[in-house]
């Protein structure tokens, strides 16, 4: 059974993959940061769960369907696989703005599905990694340790500064799992 403090959860759109303000409507749109398959791979083989919790209101704009948003994530699922890990679930947030649901980041919705999905009694110490600062936010009842990346949204979230204090800020995903797994003795002890 994982524990929290060995559990990195990542924001999809912009940390994952290139995002776009148009949306990312298709497969052919879901364009993957090559580096950033590897670091969920290597966060994997290191003995790290890896998770993702995503917003896609261009599902309830009907930009595209589930099943389009299911062949994204069954490509990213056989691109870990093939460098070597595994991604252990998947949350995902169909709603608009205006449908009131609890899963909308920075609800903390999705954390919520991904703490039961992985039978964890609690995401204390986990990791929070987005480019957005709602990502963030949906850790932080969660006791997730905020991180924000410089990809997708990451540079204008950062140059706007609000609500970032006690956020580390990594150029990519990359960049941060190197500085994480990179905690000799820290790591493993899950500080
Ligand atoms: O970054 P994650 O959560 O994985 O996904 C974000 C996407 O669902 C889209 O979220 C939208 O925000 P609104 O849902 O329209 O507020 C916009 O920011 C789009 O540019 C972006 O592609
Ligand atoms: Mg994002
Ligand atoms: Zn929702």
């Amino acid at each position: 059974m994982p524990a929290a403090d060995r559990l990195v959860i990542l924001d999809r759109d912009g940390v994952i993959n290139r995002d776009s303000d148009d949306y990312v409507k298709s497969l052919e749109e879901w364009i993957p940061y090559p580096d950033a398959v590897k670091a969920i791979a290597r966060l994997h083989r290191a003995g790290w769960t890896v998770a993702v919790a995503t917003n896609q209101s261009g599902i309830a704009r009907g930009y595209y369907g589930v099943a389009v948003l299911e062949t994204m994530h069954g490509r990213l699922r056989d691109l870990v696989r093939e460098a070597g890990g595994e991604i252990a679930h998947i949350a995902y947030c169909p709603h608009g703005p205006g449908d009131d649901c609890n899963c909308r980041k920075p609800l903390p919705g999705l954390l919520e599905e991904i703490r039961e999905a992985l039978s964890l009694d609690n995401l204390e110490g986990s990791w929070m990694v987005g480019d957005s600062l709602r990502d963030l936010q949906a850790g932080e009842p969660m006791g997730c340790r905020p991180v924000l990346v410089r990809t997708g949204k990451g540079r204008r979230t950062e140059e706007k500064g609000e609500g970032l204090q006690g956020a580390m800020v990594f150029d990519d995903l990359a960049t941060f799992v190197d500085w994480l797994l990179a905690r000799k003795g820290k790591a493993q002890a899950g500080q």
